[in-house]
């Protein structure tokens, strides 16, 4: 099988550059062909991916190198393409699918066993569209109100590659989930899953989850499997602000799960609008606003570790 990299050099702040150099080393003293292709802006990931699918006739394993971010459009350029199968070195900052799929967020362990038993299994993604978005596919999560306003400031923060720098990362969430919970105003959420309506009051967020974690490692749906063709919905509503910093805690351990402002409802065609136009994200990424309808139902073959999006629940 031909093995094809895709490197976003800017994850973590750049240092996803300094992993791929690592990586490139053990490939060549291993004698391992294979080709690399580098991002040079956002979007490129999908552009990458289609042009590999468009070129390649055989079976081709296409290895993103980079953040969630990065698996993210890598799945949009690839689409569900029968003869391509894809691996994943986590060098981002979140690196929640490797969570999901056992993958090690350490790069060369990763790479090691991405190598060493390259065990192809099948993985749920969701499709998403809205009158107001374009349509897309996530592999982690998708969400509106709260977590997307959230994931809009910390992508567009000055802070993140503070964090970075002191490897502290995954706190520049915490940093503004803090900030921002003076200030956010929670709404009525409207849920359809599978049919059935569910109204909210006061909903803070609402996130579809493919697997447990999102975030950087807060196991938000700890009951989600990537693998079982359905999509865990949380919905946090009736919450005051004090106790939803408390939900943010014990959602590490999937704790939050008992709280009765804490809903979970599992499907797989769900719609969801609200009062007000809420802010979106897809696997961290900003997507838009507005409404939108996600459904289960895709697989792509994945290099996963193991049983995928198992959780210690
Ligand atoms: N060469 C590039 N320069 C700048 N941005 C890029 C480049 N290539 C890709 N991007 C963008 O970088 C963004 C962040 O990438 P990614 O999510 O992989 O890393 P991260 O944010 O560090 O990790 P995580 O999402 O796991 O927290 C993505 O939105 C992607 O579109």
């Amino acid at each position: 099988m031909k093995l094809i990299f895709i490197v976003n050099p800017a994850a973590k702040n750049g240092r996803a550059r300094k992993v791929w150099r690592k990586l490139e080393k053990l490939l060549q003293s291993s004698n391992i062909p294979h080709d690399v292709l580098f991002t040079a802006k956002a979007g490129d990931g999908v552009k990458l991916a289609r042009q590999v699918v468009a070129r390649e006739s055989g079976r081709v394993m296409i290895v993103a190198v980079g953040g969630d971010g990065t698996i993210h459009e890598i799945i949009n350029g690839i689409e569900s393409s029968d003869n391509v199968v894809i691996g994943y070195i986590p060098a981002g900052t979140g690196n929640d699918f490797a969570r999901g799929t056992n993958i090690s967020r350490h790069a060369e362990k990763a790479l090691h066993h991405l190598l060493s038993h390259p065990k192809v299994s099948r993985y749920d993604i969701g499709t998403y569209g809205g009158s107001q978005i374009s349509e897309g596919q996530f592999v982690n999560n998708i969400g509106c109100g709260f977590d997307a306003h959230i994931a809009q400031k910390v992508n567009a923060s000055k802070w993140k590659p503070f964090f970075n720098r002191l490897f502290l990362g995954k706190f520049v969430y915490v940093f503004y989930l803090v900030k921002e919970l003076f200030f956010y105003q929670p709404t009525r959420i409207r849920l359809q899953v599978d049919g059935k309506s569910h109204t909210f009051e006061r909903a803070w967020f609402a996130t579809i989850a493919n697997h447990p974690y999102y975030g950087g490692g807060m196991k938000i749906a700890p009951f989600a499997k990537a693998d079982d063709g359905a999509l865990d919905v949380v919905v946090v509503h009736n919450v005051s602000r004090l106790k939803i910093l408390l939900l943010f805690v014990t959602v590490f351990w999937g704790g939050h799960r008992k709280m009765k402002e804490v809903t979970m409802v599992v499907g797989k065609k769900i719609h969801i609008d609200a009062d007000d136009v809420l802010p979106l994200h897809a696997d961290g990424e900003s997507i838009g606003a507005g409404n939108i309808t996600v459904s289960a139902g895709k697989t792509i073959h994945i290099i996963a570790n193991g049983s995928i999006n198992t959780t210690d629940e």
